[in-house]
């Protein structure tokens, strides 16, 4: 059986559902459909989940709903009248989306999150209502009853053990096709929550490992995965094959096609991905595989990621003060901070972790704490980096990589504020001021990409 994820670019509009509708049928063994909420129609467009966004904002801040209300209604009404449905599925959605608006406002993370969530959820009924319309049997499946439980983290859940064979009790031997909305699941005690945002593919790794799927597919709107963002780079080299490990360094650090946490299920349960383009479905896609023969390109891809803050401690005989780094890192976990590199000298560290966890208030306490209880001699934040990331299987048997990577970002004049090598020698990650990012994605591009011929 296969498990066949569709973005929001997959499901925006009724022409690209009827592509959808035509990759299932193509095959019988598509058996588990995981959607997405209606991406972007166009470059400019909203993406569902966006306008709900703003919807919930609107109700949590006491504005009238009904223009952010009436966009979201207008997408679906959109796709249903170019899928020639009934209109009663549109008005299953408004009564959906009005009774999720009358929930009780006091969480604020647990309507948002429920808010965001139904744009997946009527998407796959009203994909499934479609499928079943042009002779697909289908069925739409609940997350909630399919068992797919996660931990209580808004905005950032993860799956708990026991989903995976809930769900394989739950999912396999159908005879129709499911249509599982991605992109949340519920905790223990019934409560919704959301995965990060792209998490749609974090539901059809899930689901793949738990029915022992025979293949992975994740269907986009490329046709494969590029060795650099294709809207930084003009038409960058494409990626055949990649390792489970390469994709998460480089779906970490800003590939955006695919989610670094929808890697480790697949990988644990050795499922190959293919990631394929819905508007192409013949066109071959980049197969994700636990390993493969490395070819003369040492380096797999190069990717970019801004919104990170460096904190930078110094104190005199740092290197000397036994517990020093467990005191630091201590502080930033009593503030809920998780953090990404920790590069460090003799009398100093810097912890490099994602601003969105940072508030003004906790900036101040960290400090504050840093200040008086280490005794550090400086204690400052500094904003606005981004983590450049060159990645491939290739990097631990060449030399020079460092220096060739090092001096083509000195040829874009940007100064290099972090080098950290991965541990597992898979990855070189470099921290730049964020106004640098592009610039230095090309020239690196021109030095490891522009001139090599593959043989
Ligand atoms: N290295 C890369 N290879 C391919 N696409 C990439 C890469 N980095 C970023 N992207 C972007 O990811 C987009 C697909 O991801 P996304 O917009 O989330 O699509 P979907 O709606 O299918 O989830 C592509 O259109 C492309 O612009
Ligand atoms: N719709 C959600 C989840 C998702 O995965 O979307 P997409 O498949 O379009 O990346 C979001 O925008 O985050």
């Amino acid at each position: 059986m296969i498990v066949s994820k569709f973005g929001g670019t997959s499901v925006a509009s009724a022409e690209q559902i009827k592509k959808v509708a035509s990759i299932i049928k193509a095959d019988s063994k598509r058996k588990y459909v995981v959607v997405s909420a209606p991406g972007k129609r166009f470059e400019q467009d909203l993406k569902v989940t966006d306008l709900l966004i703003n919807l919930a904002y609107a109700a949590l801040n006491g504005e009238n709903t009904e223009q952010c209300l009436h966009a979201v209604i207008d997408r679906y009404k959109e796709i249903a009248l170019g899928l020639n449905l009934e209109l009663l599925i549109c008005d299953v959605i408004e009564k959906d989306l009005q009774s999720r608006l009358s929930m009780d406002h006091s969480n604020k993370e647990l309507f948002v999150d429920s808010i965001k969530a139904s744009g997946e959820d009527n998407n796959a009924k009203l994909i499934s209502t479609y499928f079943t319309s042009i002779g697909i049997p289908a069925r739409y499946m609940c997350p909630k009853s399919a068992g797919l439980v996660i931990n209580d983290f808004p905005e950032r859940a993860i799956a708990l053990p026991e989903a995976y064979e809930n769900l394989q009790n739950n999912l396999q031997n159908t005879a129709e096709v499911i249509v599982f909305p991605g992109f949340f699941g519920y905790t223990k005690d019934g409560l919704l929550r959301t995965f990060e945002r792209g998490g749609s593919d974090i539901t059809g790794s899930i689901l793949a490992a738990s029915v022992k799927a025979e293949l992975y597919e994740n269907f986009t709107d490329v046709d494969s995965v590029f060795c650099a963002n294709p809207k930084v780079v003009n038409c960058p080299v494409e990626i055949e094959e990649i390792t489970y490990r390469e994709m998460r360094e480089l779906s970490y650090a800003g590939f955006s096609v695919f989610h670094d946490e929808a890697l480790m299920p697949v990988y644990k349960a050795k499922i190959p991905v293919c990631i394929k383009n819905t508007n192409n479905p013949s066109a071959p896609g980049t197969k994700i595989v636990s390993s493969r023969k490395v070819n003369r390109r040492p380096i797999t891809g190069i990717s970019a990621d801004s919104g990170f803050s460096i904190l930078y401690v110094s104190k005199y005989l740092m290197n000397r003060e036994i517990g020093f780094g467990r005191k630091l890192l201590q502080i930033l976990e009593e503030e809920h901070i998780s953090y990404e590199h920790t590069p460090s000298g003799l009398d100093d560290i810097s912890v490099i972790f994602r601003s969105h966890q940072l508030t003004p208030e906790k900036e101040n306490r960290i400090i504050k704490r840093v200040t008086e209880e280490l005794h550090a001699e400086d204690a400052h934040f500094r904003h606005e980096f981004s983590m450049i990331v060159i990645v491939g299987e290739g990097m631990n048997n060449s030399t020079g990589l460092a220096a060739r990577a090092a001096t083509a970002i000195a040829r874009t004049g940007a100064n290099i504020e972090m080098i950290n090598q991965g541990s597992s020698e898979v990855s070189l990650s470099f921290g730049v001021h964020q106004s640098n990012e592009n610039k230095i994605l090309q020239e690196l591009y021109q030095e490891f990409f522009a001139s090599v011929t593959i043989g």
